[in-house]
C-alpha cells in the first residue's frame, strides 16, 4: 500500500492505541502518537485489560523497564489482543541484558506480534545471533541485522523493522529501506520506543508491512525537518513533535527505497 494512504487513514480514523511502555518513554511516546494524529493511552494494570484492549485499534508492548507485574500485564494484554484480532507491536528493549528479560521477550515473540521493532543489536539477539549491544542503545549496524530480521519474520510470521541510520523492514519476502532522519535521533531518549507506539497507530490503519514502512518514513521525514531547526537534542525534541504534525502524506514516499 502507498504510505500516503496510511497517513491519511491514520489521521481520519485517529485510532486509540493501548501502550504498555516503559517509565522513560511514557510521556515522549504519548506526545509522538498525538503529534502524528492518533490517540495513545498508557494502561498497565492487568485488571483493566479485559475491558480496554478489545476496544483499541492496536496494542504496543515495550519491555524497557520490566518487572514481574508488568510482564504479567503484557502477556494478558497480548492474549486478549490476539483473541480480538487487535494487531500488536513488540519492542524488545535491551532484552539481552538478563536471562529474565530474554525469557519474557521470547515468550512474547512466541505469541506472534504483527510487527517487531528494534535496533540492530536487539534484532540480532532476538534471532540468537551475537552482537555488541550492552544496553538500550545499539552497538551494531543495521546491515548486520538484515538476515536476522528475515529469519525472525519468516519463523514467526511477523514484520520486523530494524532502525538506525538507514532503517530496514521485512516480512520475510518483501524488504524496504528507509533513509533520512538525523544523527541527533539516537541521542534523544525513547525515540525508538515512541516509534513503536506510533507503529501501533499505523497498524490499526492498514496491513502490518505497510504500517511499519509508513511509520519509519514518517519518523525519517520528521527527523530531517527537525534537524534543520534544532541546536541539539533538547530543541530537537520540540521541533520533532512539530514536524510529525507538519508531515503530509505526499512527503513519505521520498524516504523509501
Ligand atoms: N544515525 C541516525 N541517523 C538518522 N536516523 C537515525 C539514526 N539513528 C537512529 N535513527 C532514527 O531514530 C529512530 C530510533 O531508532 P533507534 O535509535 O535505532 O532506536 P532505539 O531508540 O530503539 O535504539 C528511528 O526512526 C531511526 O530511523
Ligand atoms: C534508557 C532506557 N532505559 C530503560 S528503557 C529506556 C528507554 C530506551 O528508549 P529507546 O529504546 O527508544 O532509546
Ligand atoms: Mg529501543
Amino acid at each position: 500500500m502507498d504510505p500516503r494512504n496510511l497517513l491519511t487513514a491514520l489521521r481520519d480514523q485517529k485510532p486509540l492505541v493501548h501502550c504498555i511502555t516503559n517509565y522513560v518513554a511514557m510521556n515522549v511516546a504519548a506526545n509522538v502518537v498525538l503529534a502524528a494524529g492518533a490517540s495513545p493511552a498508557m494502561v498497565h494494570a492487568e485488571e483493566e485489560i479485559a475491558e480496554f484492549t478489545p476496544i483499541c485499534g492496536a496494542l504496543t508492548i515495550n519491555i524497557g523497564t520490566l518487572s514481574a507485574g508488568w510482564a504479567a500485564s503484557m502477556k494478558t494484554a497480548v492474549r486478549v489482543a490476539n483473541d480480538h484480532n487487535v494487531p500488536w507491536v513488540l519492542d524488545p528493549v535491551a532484552h539481552f541484558i538478563s536471562q529474565y528479560r530474554k525469557g519474557v521477550a521470547q515468550d512474547l515473540l512466541a505469541l506472534r506480534p504483527a510487527i517487531v521493532r528494534g535496533n540492530a543489536s536487539e534484532i540480532l539477539a532476538l534471532a540468537g545471533e551475537a552482537g555488541e549491544g550492552k544496553g538500550a542503545d545499539s552497538g551494531d549496524a543495521v546491515e548486520a541485522a538484515e538476515n536476522a530480521a528475515r529469519t525472525l519474520a519468516s519463523a514467526y510470521g511477523t514484520v520486523v523493522a530494524v532502525t538506525g541510520p538507514v532503517d530496514f523492514v521485512t516480512d520475510g519476502t518483501q524488504t524496504a529501506k528507509v533513509s533520512g532522519g538525523s544523527a541527533i535521533m539516537p541521542s534523544v531518549t525513547a525515540l525508538g520506543c515512541s516509534q513503536t507506539a506510533l507503529m501501533g497507530a499505523y497498524a490499526a490503519s492498514g496491513p502490518a508491512f505497510d504500517a511499519a514502512l509508513a511509520t519509519l518514513a514518517h519518523f525519517k521525514v520528521a527527523g530531517t525537518k527537525a534537524a534543520e531547526k534544532a541546536a541539539g537534542p533538547g530543541s530537537f525534541q520540540v521541533h520533532f513533535l512539530d514536524a510529525l504534525t507538519a508531515t503530509q502524506p505526499s512527503h513519505l514516499a521520498s524516504a523509501i527505497a
